[in-house]
């Protein structure tokens, strides 16, 4: 098999060799320029595979290279080397199209994981069923839906932090898996957690590990989930619940690519890519005072913003399709046959103003399955804008039942009832419920409610 080979471009002839040397190790031969100009004519006269490039070069800049490649061999990945600590520098290089940065002096180890990225990049990538099957899923005809696909397509290639801004139910984790499972680190794990749920006094401890006897509590040494996802992505949702103590420590970990175990006395090195979310507007966050400026600007290198669903409606068709032909879900061994919507309950679909998104088509659709007695879902069966009158838990709870089940049962209600009349939206449910955000979702993730 042909050796991959890497372009390194560096003014500085014994770096040059260093990487040249470490390449070789890695199995990846690598031709060398000192200039922008050699760096140009290389890659005029061979192909490769990788371009690591310095930020300041004699005659320009890793910028100017960039350009250069974006225009001339844009399916060439690019990691820019820059000076360390200069995260400034590691961002505006992403932004310009950088699918990762390396700092000085380079670490061994991040660099093995960037080149083994970035030379996965470089074929095609592998139709892998799972990933096809996943792409199918982010669903919608719409100009929009189109735009986000092609978008998710590109952040996939490279390792830059995103930011997935939007209303609650609009697909930000679905859009999270398909940046993750489309790109070359799609074989690694996919960690997702909800930054609200977490216990406050937990936070740090679940991010970023303990070490036995650090805390009441901790009694064994525990891995957190930046470790978790080593090799893979950590998908941090709801990230502007984050305490601010934690805040800090997440921006350490993201610019040092590195943690350090609650109680532990040595950092250690983590390789996971970030994407979070939030519904919530961050930049307003921030001048409350209640978000770190510097860790949204880490986090929001690039930022892709999901659509309301009453901004396309034309996607409420073909998702309610899809999301029929999944309620039909084959719990008999015979094929299961999908309900079909009236064109009345199609148009009614059309005009609701869904402030919980796909997530309440959802539930709107399974609701209708159940109640409805024909094949066919009318207007009526959709119960939009309406309450479903809900039983009481007297009515139907059996008195043999234990105390927890039955008192879990009554919060499930409660719940489910103040989410039903917020139009699933969890900062109004809360409120209706008299507890905090943190609380309600915390509940909701015990109590298995999506
Ligand atoms: N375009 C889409 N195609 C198919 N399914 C979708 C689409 N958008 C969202 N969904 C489905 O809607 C549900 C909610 O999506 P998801 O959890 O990704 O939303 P979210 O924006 O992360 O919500 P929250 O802010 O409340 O965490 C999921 O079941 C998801 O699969």
């Amino acid at each position: 098999m042909n050796k991959a080979q890497a372009l390194v471009v560096d003014d500085e002839p014994d770096i040059l060799d260093l990487l040249r040397i470490t390449l070789g190790r890695m199995d990846v031969q690598a031709s060398t320029a000192l200039t922008l100009a050699d760096a140009i004519r290389a890659l005029e006269q061979d192909r490769f595979d990788l371009c690591l490039t310095d930020m300041n070069l004699p005659d320009g800049s890793g910028f100017d290279l960039l350009r250069h490649i974006a225009e001339h061999r844009p399916e060439l990945p690019v990691a820019m080397i820059t000076a360390h600590g200069s995260m400034e520098s590691a961002v505006a290089a992403m932004k310009a199209g950088a699918f990762d940065f390396v700092s000085k002096p380079v670490d061994l180890k991040l660099l093995r994981t960037l080149v083994g990225s970035a030379l996965k990049l470089c074929g095609p990538l592998t139709t892998n069923p799972r990933r096809d099957e996943m792409h199918t899923r982010l669903l919608g005809d719409s100009e929009a839906m189109e735009q986000i696909r092609r978008l998710i397509a590109k952040l996939a290639r490279n390792q830059a932090p995103v930011f997935i801004t939007g209303e609650s139910g609009t697909g930000k984790e679905l859009a999270a898996r398909l940046i993750h499972s489309q790109g070359p680190r799609g074989e690694g794990p996919f960690v997702a957690v909800n930054c609200g749920a977490i216990p406050q006094e937990l936070v740090e401890s679940e991010l970023f590990g303990h070490k036995k006897g650090s805390f009441t509590g901790a009694i064994s040494d525990k891995e957190g989930l930046f470790q978790a996802a080593e090799g893979g992505t950590l998908f941090l949702d709801e990230v502007a619940d984050l305490p601010l103590q934690a805040q800090v420590k997440l921006l350490r970990a993201i610019q040092e690519k590195c943690v350090r175990p609650v109680g532990a006395s040595r950092e250690i090195p983590v390789d996971a890519r970030i994407i979070s979310a939030s519904h919530h507007d961050l930049n307003q966050e921030v001048e409350k005072g209640r978000f770190r400026q510097d860790l949204f600007y880490r986090i929001n290198v690039i930022e892709l913003r999901m659509p309301a669903l009453r901004e396309r409606p034309q996607d409420i068709p073909p998702l309610a399709n899809h999301l029929l032909s999944q309620l039909a879900s084959p719990q008999t061994t015979t094929e299961p046959t999908a309900m079909r919507l009236s064109p009345a309950a199609i148009e009614a679909l059309k005009r609701h103003p869904f402030p919980g998104n796909v997530r309440e088509l959802e539930n709107i659709l399974e609701r209708a399955t159940a109640l409805c007695e024909s094949s066919q879902i009318e207007v009526a069966d959709l119960y939009l804008g309406k309450n479903e009158p809900s039983p009481t838990p007297e009515e139907d709870v059996d008195d043999g039942v234990p105390l927890e089940d039955y008192l879990g049962e009554i919060e499930r209600r409660a719940i489910l009832s103040a989410l039903e009349e917020t139009h699933w939206n969890r900062t109004a449910a809360a409120k209706k419920l008299g507890m905090t955000l943190r609380s309600l979702r915390y509940r909701l993730s015990k109590l298995g409610i999506e």
